[in-house]
């Protein structure tokens, strides 16, 4: 068995690092072929899914991300969730220098920090990613924190799923570890995907968090 040793487990981590590159590779220039109606069109259904999902209907605090070109868009979550009255969380990740420091310390390389309403998300800076998020040193309220309520619901962004519910994210394990580091009971976790984003297979290892439900437009 060549994982008997130090070397065969570093391959194998090599090995899997590979091929989850090679799925991403593939599954992006899918998503690069898509033309902007088609994106609208199946961002609509999958909203139209989730709001009547009842993890959705029940939650009272949500983690969205805010959305990509290359991902489901999830503009009108925000709009859905800031008029229910449900607590809107985004991720906040941490990039250059600040990410070093987190690291140093300990710190989480992603949070979740507080979205109060449409005007606040339209302020928000754009990370060199591209991604609106709060800046990093501006003061945030967390899930579970100042009275407000733990995440009972995290929308997951990703490159590929499976139905099954497997993830290929973008290679940072942010959202694995962000989820591996919460407390039981662990919110639940629904994936927005396009259709295009499905696969029968994914290469995953045990530290990748399989979601509850992946929704696709029909
Ligand atoms: N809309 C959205 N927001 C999100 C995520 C997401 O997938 N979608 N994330 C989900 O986790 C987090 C950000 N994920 C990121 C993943 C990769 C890189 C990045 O810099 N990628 C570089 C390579 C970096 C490196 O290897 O050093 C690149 O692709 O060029 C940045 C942020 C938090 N916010
Ligand atoms: N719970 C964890 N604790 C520590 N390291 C982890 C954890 N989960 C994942 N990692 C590490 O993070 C790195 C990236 O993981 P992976 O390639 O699975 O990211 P991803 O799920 O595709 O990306 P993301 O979650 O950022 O969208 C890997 O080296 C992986 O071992």
């Amino acid at each position: 068995m060549s994982s008997a040793n130090g070397q065969g487990i570093a391959h194998g981590v090599e090995v899997m690092r590979a091929a989850k590159a090679a799925v991403r590779t593939a599954i992006e220039s899918r998503l690069a072929g898509m033309t902007t109606e088609n994106k609208a069109e199946q961002s609509q259904q999958v909203l139209r899914k989730l709001l009547q999902h009842p993890s959705y209907v029940r939650s009272t605090s949500v983690a969205v991300f805010l959305s990509t070109a290359a991902e489901v868009d999830t503009r009108p979550v925000l709009a859905a969730l800031f008029s229910s009255g449900k607590a809107c969380f985004v991720p906040r990740y941490a990039y250059g220098k600040a990410a070093k420091e987190r690291t140093a310390k300990g710190l989480p390389g992603m949070e979740m920090v507080l979205l109060r309403d449409m005007q606040d998300f339209e302020a928000l800076p754009t990370t060199p990613w591209g991604i609106p998020q709060p800046a990093m040193d501006e003061p945030r309220h967390q899930p579970g924190q100042g009275g407000l309520p733990p995440l009972d619901l995290v929308l997951m962004p990703g490159v590929g799923f499976t139905t099954r519910g497997d993830r290929l994210g973008h290679g940072m394990g942010f959202y694995d570890k962000f989820l591996a580091a919460l407390p039981a009971p662990k919110p639940a976790t629904i994936a927005l995907a396009f259709r295009e984003q499905v696969v029968d297979e994914l290469p995953t290892t045990d530290r990748d968090y399989t979601v509850d439900a992946v929704l696709t437009a029909d």
